[in-house]
């Protein structure tokens, strides 16, 4: 019986994933990352031949026009992402085909890189950094001055494995108050001490906010202008989400006008975002290149998953990781 064939859209994907595929199916991989103009005509050229599987492990589109391309030979399809929302979910529905992910494998590697924007943020590590380098340090008892974690209160938006773990580490810097929003109440938030309070309330009474959750339609521009005035002046906003979770010309005048104290995000509109975007050249706006989970183990192991979660759907068995559609 010939192969089943896989095919992984963007060359990057880590050979600890590729040698689990090559021992069951032929593994096709793109030689592009995604913004290499080549990358998408590649993608929708290739995928016409012929392909059981699709490793979606990039941040283009997928679409119904791609999925129609692929015919109906394509049996199931997976992101190397814990977020999904770069793929049409309504279009893989439609056609019935299952979707996995690679959640949880990330939790530690995403929360480390929180913890270290909440920390950057709040005390200024990219204007002190400036100043080191020009040489001009105007050192003094009111000089670069931050917030402090101790007896503050934390404000998770979306207590989820991400959420949870940022909290676990928080734990140690001997905060306050936890508090969380989303829509249900989360079962790990007692033994974490923390509280579920409306979206408002957590704006209103945090020191920090930390955007935790998935993009959705629900949650787009979930930090807009108006949230962003409900969030006190010396707070500080962390988003290790999706870009699209803030209105990100919204944050821009909030942070020029001294509205919130600063932010720290490793997700923006788009990516990569160019170094003479508006947000970029705000002091006290510390940016991140979507680094969350870009440590070698996560990245391996976040391969794997993708790796199973294909070859389980390819031999008619549940994935690891599905995703409900
Ligand atoms: O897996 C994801 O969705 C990420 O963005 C990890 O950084």
């Amino acid at each position: 019986m010939a192969l089943k064939r896989v095919l992984i859209v963007n060359k990057t994907f880590p050979t600890a994933g590729l040698e689990l595929l090559k021992k069951e199916v032929e593994a096709v991989v793109l030689p592009y990352l995604e913004y290499e103009s080549d990358s998408m005509p590649t993608i929708k050229n290739t995928i016409t031949s012929g392909f059981d599987g699709l490793i979606w492990n990039t941040k283009h589109r997928l679409t119904g026009e791609i999925l129609d391309l692929a015919g109906p030979r394509l049996k199931a399809v997976t992101a190397m992402a814990s977020g999904i929302d770069q793929i049409d979910t309504d279009e893989l529905k439609k056609r019935g085909l299952p979707l996995g992910n690679t959640p949880k494998v990330l939790d530690d590697a995403v929360a480390d890189i929180a913890v270290g924007l909440l920390i950057g943020a709040a005390r200024r590590f990219k204007e002190a950094a400036k100043e080191l380098e020009s040489g001009d340090w105007k050192y003094g008892v009111q000089w670069m001055l931050g917030q402090d974690i101790v007896n503050s209160t934390v404000g998770i938006v979306g207590l989820g494995g991400i959420g949870q773990a940022i909290v676990r580490r928080l734990k140690g810097f001997d905060v306050a108050k936890f508090i969380y929003s989303g829509r249900t109440d989360k079962k790990e938030a007692i033994d974490l001490g923390a509280t579920r309070v409306p979206l408002e309330q957590l704006l209103k009474e945090s020191d920090y906010v930390i955007l935790a959750c998935p993009l959705s339609k629900e949650t787009k521009h979930i930090i807009n202008e108006e949230a962003l005035k409900m969030m006190k002046k010396t707070s500080v906003l962390v988003n290790i989400g999706r870009g699209g979770l803030i209105d990100q010309t919204a944050l821009y005048n909030a942070l020029r006008n001294g509205e919130i104290f600063a932010a720290g995000l490793d997700v923006t509109t788009p990516e990569p975002i160019s170094r003479d975007d508006p947000i970029v050249t705000l002091p006290n706006c510390y940016i991140m290149p979507h680094l969350g989970s870009a440590t070698i183990e996560t990245r391996n192991a976040m391969a794997k998953i993708s790796a199973k979660n294909i070859l389980l759907a390819l031999n008619g068995k549940p994935m690891i990781c599905p995703v409900l559609l």
